[in-house]
């Protein structure tokens, strides 16, 4: 139905926007592509659920993502991969923690601030009718 597609398509508009700033962001550079298997060979045994920034923005253009509540499962991912393969009390894996958390409350700030409550309403009432 027209509507439903010209929300979805907001949607995907509100989240490719988004991303791009937490991809512009030099904080998260690390968080941009996912984590090379060849430089970090036991990453893939430690880490489930890999997730990268490059991998939101191409599921954004295949509609992957129906709500932001799915977007939102993806940051989390991100964020709980980092702090679980980073754990330790070393700068580096610090570091990594603390711009986890920073990508966390940016994107869970910018949904706050930016997204018609509406928009989100509207998504989950489409997902649940297909
Ligand atoms: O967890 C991550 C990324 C940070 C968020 C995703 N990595 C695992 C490796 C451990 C640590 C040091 C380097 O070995 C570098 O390759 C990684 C990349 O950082």
């Amino acid at each position: 139905e027209k509507q439903e597609e010209d929300t979805l398509r907001e949607l995907r508009l509100f989240l490719r926007s988004l991303t791009d700033r937490l991809v512009q962001d030099r904080r998260f550079k690390a968080f941009t592509k996912p984590v090379d298997k060849d430089q970090v060979p036991d990453y893939h045994s430690v880490v489930q659920h890999p997730m990268d920034l490059s991998t939101m923005l191409s599921k954004i253009d295949q509609q992957k993502y129906l709500t932001v509540k799915d977007y939102l499962h993806d940051v989390d991912l991100i964020w709980n991969n980092a702090l679980h393969y980073n754990p330790d009390n070393d700068p580096y894996d610090r570091q990594i923690r603390h711009r986890a958390y920073a990508l966390r409350d940016m994107v869970h700030g910018i949904i706050k601030a930016e997204l018609e409550e509406d928009v989100e309403r509207n998504c989950e009432l489409i997902k649940e009718a297909r």
